[in-house]
């Protein structure tokens, strides 16, 4: 590594900060706390704080971590320092809470309970997990719905609670309580088994380690000589934890976030962390920022007034140099077509103003209310990208492959084996397949011994056990190079030798093009990652060092950068971005507040926080709307105005009827039918409801009462059956 010496001009930080975020810089021997408004600079004073720590301070990279809420933050940070720097600086720690643990697990697995290859279960595998121990043990759906436990083994979890760290005293052995401590102990035990984690595993596993192993600790605390947090608002317990064990030693720890920003609390978030910081810490030097950089006077007026109706916050005024600008439109439509036909004329607008496209965001608060900009955008040929929405490493062609390399990594992931033994076709029938589960049952092994001892299977017929030893023999030759030969020529072979991509080509079936497609879009990202991590690491990687990569992207980090198209996206995955011109579409009751979140305090305040983020992204044009009617299945209802827009005063909206005239500012309408009551509680065929994942849906027919109630509701075009109680919650 070479020598940081050369030590820039003192000036040169004072010309590009304020006092105050200079202060967040240089004090880098004390805890510091950054508690402060959008837009503000916190995230770049971080970034200016690494530098000056590399370069005035010496510090070596090595001994710096940075999380970021994002890989996509993490990666832009690490571009942002080595411009600043001038030099690469690829030693640093920097990213994602999830995406540092894992390398912190792989490291130290010697002293966990699985081994450095251990694979990582996304939510549809920890469904398939459950539903094989439901089946076994025969608990049963209707009572304990999966959705359900996984959210409260989920809650365990982030407060680092695992099955034997549950008190359960002088209950009943039948009780509810008891039968759902039973399915999270053989849940954890299956994972086990598979040496697999979920994604609070990852987190979990990391705070146990550094809690209970002192030598662990040590050597992280001596590793870790500066630590930084951005969105700190956002963390939960496990991740408090993580980094209390790391810089509660020497405490130079610097966190920034925004308690107006909060929006993950049904994820376990707490205010707690970023509230108390100063109680956990010893003599931290907190510091307010209060200049915003990002907006013009307009924007920020409406945000501040948006926010100031929230009672529990601690009180901050924005102010900024920028000029005053534009006033934010707020627009009317007749209905979501027209919304999104006219929000599509707008940006052609900005287009031809010579705003680049990528450089403007559509916001909106479910994933469903996509599909309507989709179909406008594409019909006036502008390019978008929905940023967050399906999820490409979710699709059933790029799971499979997965699963290909995660068996050849972990031979004991019973889950992923599963998930390949018959796919792409060969032979081997649901019957076959049981037989190998019972024989691996039986005799204690893995479902990958039982295939190797396919021969000592009585059950098995000759030809099944031909099929089933010719797979086998398949996956040992592969296995025998998976920890010699690079990630990407590994991932060819598979490719090549099983014919996938010519399979999916070869049909006449648009989806399967589409597969064949993806399948070549998967083998790119190899070859991306590849380089990206040869320049990094000197080497070619391994399946071994990919696997722990590929399950942390999300698609928000699959977005290129460059690439000169509109972004759609939620408000939640807006956060910590900008855009010259942000549009924030549906601001009706119901859809932001979000029906879920409409009766009880707390959470409207959330979803007034979530309003804020949206509003704060956008720098010099903010265009707001709602609609008279909006379809729902095949009717139409007619929404009220959010809540959000008629309680600041109305003149801080410039108001169109979309680009022409002055409209009438909105005024509440009379709610019909819209309170959420206790007799609504009760579910009706026809009854529209939402789904914080589905969106908008009509219930087709209900099986019970109440919470409990069984529903068969219709999203647009696609059916789901879905128990009362998860309509009332807040879980995206
Ligand atoms: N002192 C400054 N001089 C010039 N530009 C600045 C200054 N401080 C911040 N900015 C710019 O203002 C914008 C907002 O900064 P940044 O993203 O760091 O804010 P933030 O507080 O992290 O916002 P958020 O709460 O949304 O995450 C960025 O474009 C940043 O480069
Ligand atoms: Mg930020």
């Amino acid at each position: 590594m070479g020598s940081y010496s050369l030590a820039m001009n003192n000036n040169f930080y004072a010309s590009q900060l304020n006092e105050r975020q200079l202060e967040v810089v240089t004090d880098t021997e004390n805890p510091v706390l950054v508690l402060a408004g959008a837009g503000s600079g916190k995230t770049r004073s971080l970034i200016y704080r690494t530098a000056y720590l590399i370069k005035e301070k010496q510090v070596h990279p090595w001994n710096i971590l940075i999380v970021t809420f994002t890989n996509k933050a993490a990666r832009e940070l690490q571009e942002r320092l080595e411009k600043l720097l001038n030099i690469p600086v690829r030693s640093l720690w920097v990213g994602t809470f999830h995406a540092i643990c894992c390398r912190i697990l792989r490291f130290e697995s010697a002293h966990l309970p699985f081994n450095a290859n251990f694979s990582i279960y996304d939510e549809d595998t920890q469904k398939s997990l459950l539903k094989k121990i439901y089946k076994e043990y025969g608990f049963d759906k209707q009572s304990f719905p999966i959705n359900n436990i996984l959210t409260r083994i989920s809650r365990y979890k982030n407060k680092l609670m695992l099955p034997e760290d549950i008190k359960f005293q002088g209950e009943d052995k039948d009780s509810e309580f008891a039968t759902f401590l039973n399915i999270y102990r053989l849940y954890q035990q299956q994972l086990l088994l598979n040496q697999a984690l979920d994604f609070d595993d990852i987190l979990l596993w990391t705070a146990k380690l550094l809690l209970n192993n002192n030598t662990v600790r040590e050597k992280y605390r001596a590793q870790f000589q500066y630590v930084m947090i951005d969105e700190y608002q956002d963390t939960n317990k496990a991740q408090f934890e993580i980094v209390h064990q790391i810089a509660g030693g020497h405490q130079r720890v610097c966190v920034v976030g925004d308690d107006d920003q909060a929006i993950y609390s049904f994820r376990g978030a707490s205010l707690r962390n970023i509230l108390e910081f100063e109680k956990d810490y010893n003599s931290v030097h907190s510091i307010r920022l209060e200049q915003n950089y990002r907006s013009t006077g307009n924007i920020l007026a409406l945000a501040n007034a948006v926010i100031a109706n929230n009672r529990r916050r601690h009180s901050k005024e924005l102010w900024s140099e920028l000029p005053v600008g534009d006033k934010p439109v707020l627009a009317v439509y007749e209905n979501e077509i027209e919304e999104a036909n006219r929000i599509t004329d707008a940006i052609l607008k900005l287009q031809r103003k010579g705003i680049p496209l990528r450089e403007i965001a559509v916001l909106y608060r479910t994933n469903a209310q996509s599909r309507v900009f989709e179909s406008a955008l594409i019909q006036a040929e502008i390019p978008y990208s929905i940023v967050g929405g399906v999820q490409f490493y979710q699709r059933k062609e790029i799971k499979d492959l997965l699963a290909y390399l995660y068996v050849l990594s972990n031979l004991n992931d019973n889950e992923s084996l599963l998930r390949i033994i018959n796919e792409p076709a060969r032979g081997i029938g649901q019957t076959s397949i049981n037989r190998l589960i019972g024989f691996a049952n039986k005799t204690r092994i893995s479902l990958f011994s039982a295939i190797q001892n396919v021969e000592a299977i009585e059950e098995l017929g000759n030809p099944a056990k031909k099929r089933i030893s010719e797979f086998c023999l398949m996956l040992e030759r592969w296995q025998q190079s998976v920890s010699r030969k690079p990630a990407l020529e590994m991932v060819k072979t598979i490719v090549e030798e099983l014919e996938l991509i010519s399979h999916y080509q070869n049909s006449n079936d648009p989806q399967d093009i589409a597969r064949a497609e993806n399948l070549v879009e998967f083998v790119t990202s190899v070859s991306e990652f590849s380089e990206h991590f040869y320049q990094e690491n000197e080497r070619e990687p391994l399946i071994a060092d990919y696997l722990p990569y590929v399950a942390l992207q999300t698609d928000l980090d699959r977005v290129k950068e460059n690439m000169d198209s509109i972004r759609l996206m939620t408000l939640h995955n807006a956060k910590g971005l900008e855009f010259e011109a942000v549009f924030i579409a549906g601001l009706e009751d119901e859809l932001l507040p979000h029906r879920m979140c409409m009766n009880n305090q707390d959470s409207i305040e959330e979803e007034r926080r979530l309003f804020y983020v949206g509003i704060t992204r956008a720098k010099n044009y903010l265009h707001l709307s709602y609609t008279k009617s909006r379809r729902l299945y095949d009717t139409f209802y007619f929404p009220v105005p959010s809540q959000f827009l008629t309680e600041v005063d109305s003149r801080l909206f410039y108001h169109s009827d979309g680009d022409f005239g002055i409209a009438q500012p909105p005024k509440r309408i009379k709610k019909t039918n819209k309170v959420i009551t206790e007799s609504q509680k009760y579910y009706k065929i026809g009854q529209k409801v939402f789904h914080p994942e589905y969106g908008l849906g009509v219930i087709l027919s209900v099986d019970g009462e109440g919470e409990d109630a069984r529903l068969t509701i219709s999203f647009g075009n696609r059916l789901a059956k879905i128990i009362g109680r998860y309509l009332m919650k807040n879980e995206e």
